[in-house]
């Protein structure tokens, strides 16, 4: 749906010239959440607002449902861009129209015929769950239902892809959850891809497919979301994961352990098959457990245990290995003393 290649976005500052997006290749699928992560200046919003153009890129490609918006100025830029719709973490209400009249804006700018634009705003109100509020003031929302407003907005021109510019940053974590929920069941009903920015990996970790993470204005790493959080391959991406699961063991517990620490991760049903206990009812090892848990990305059982073992040294070499032969991944993190 939407193909990025070698894209690169450089500002042109006083005092020199900025890489926003630094040579950016990169493909959302059809019907996909992507997630794009990365701490403040990673290049986040640049990259996002290139793909509809609020930003023109200085160099690369890029295609939105096959059409290159690069190369079009003018009317046809204006209606490529009604295919895409986009919500901000400020929402960008107009405060001065009701909730009614600030989606039926949308339809008008699109020179929607005015019986059809109430039709409209109504089912879109349904669809966000504020019917109740088709005619008050953005004021008297709270943040949530504000967001609520802007997606209804942002759909209102049926679009086939909605950005999402940290749409939930503002939000407490309940509300988070209820935009999240609400913007998985737009991405299953209407069948909209999804591409969203945020610097908060739970967001991630709760309704994305794929992701990639942002530095510099590059991409370093890439992938789908239960991959990088099993295997990640870079620094980064082991930071974004210890801030919403960490297997960290405090210095004094671990110096305080004699046998080998290991951490073994489950992917997928074999998380719930028992490995372990198995593990120690067959072999004369006992296990200590110092961390344990199992997440669940996009309903899929991640788990991931840290356990120091305690024991002869070939019983312990033989528990690893039948620990793999089980099919999950063992890292010794520290020899036994
Ligand atoms: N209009 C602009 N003019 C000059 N430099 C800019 C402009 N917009 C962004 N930049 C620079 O480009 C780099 C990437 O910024 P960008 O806002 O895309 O990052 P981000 O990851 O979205 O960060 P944040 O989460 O803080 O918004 C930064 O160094 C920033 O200072």
């Amino acid at each position: 749906m939407i193909e990025i290649q070698n894209l690169s976005k450089i500002y042109k500052t006083k005092n020199g010239e900025v890489n926003g997006v630094d040579n950016v290749t990169l493909s959302v699928e059809k019907g996909e959440i992507y997630g794009i992560v990365g701490y403040s200046g990673a290049g986040k919003s640049s990259l996002l607002r290139c793909i509809n153009l609020l930003e023109r890129p200085t160099s690369g490609h890029l295609t939105v449902d096959g059409v290159d918006l690069t190369v079009l100025r003018g009317e046809p830029l204006r209606l490529a861009r009604l295919k895409i719709g986009m919500i901000f973490q400020h929402f960008y209400l107009i405060s001065q129209k009701t909730v009614y009249e600030n989606i039926a804006f949308a339809l008008k700018a699109a020179k929607v015929p005015a019986k059809e634009r109430i039709d409209r705003v109504e089912k879109l109100l349904e669809m966000v769950g504020l019917s109740d509020k088709r005619d008050v003031y953005p004021s008297q929302l709270s943040g949530g239902q504000k967001q609520r407003v802007a997606i209804a907005r942002a759909l209102a021109n049926n679009p086939k892809v909605l950005l999402c510019d940290e749409a939930t940053s503002a939000l407490d974590p309940t509300t988070t959850k209820s935009i999240l929920n609400l913007l998985k069941k737009i991405n299953q009903e209407l069948k909209i891809t999804i591409v969203l920015i945020t610097h908060e990996m739970n967001v991630v970790k709760e309704i994305c497919n794929r992701m990639a993470i942002m530095q510099e204005g590059r991409v370093v790493e890439e992938g789908a979301v239960y991959n990088i959080f099993a295997s990640p391959k870079t620094e980064l991406a082991k930071e974004f994961i210890a801030s919403v699961v960490s297997y960290d063991i405090p210095e004094t517990i671990a110096n305080s352990c004699e046998g080998p620490l290991v951490k073994v991760t489950f992917r997928g049903k074999v998380a719930g098959e028992g490995v372990i206990s198995d593990t120690l009812q067959q072999y004369q090892v006992k296990g200590n457990f110092l961390h344990g848990s199992i997440e669940y990305i996009q309903d899929l059982p991640l788990g991931i245990f840290v356990m120091e073992l305690k024991g002869a040294k070939e019983e312990i070499k033989q528990a690893l290995k039948y620990i793999e032969e089980r099919d999950a991944q063992v890292e010794v993190l520290r020899d036994g003393v």
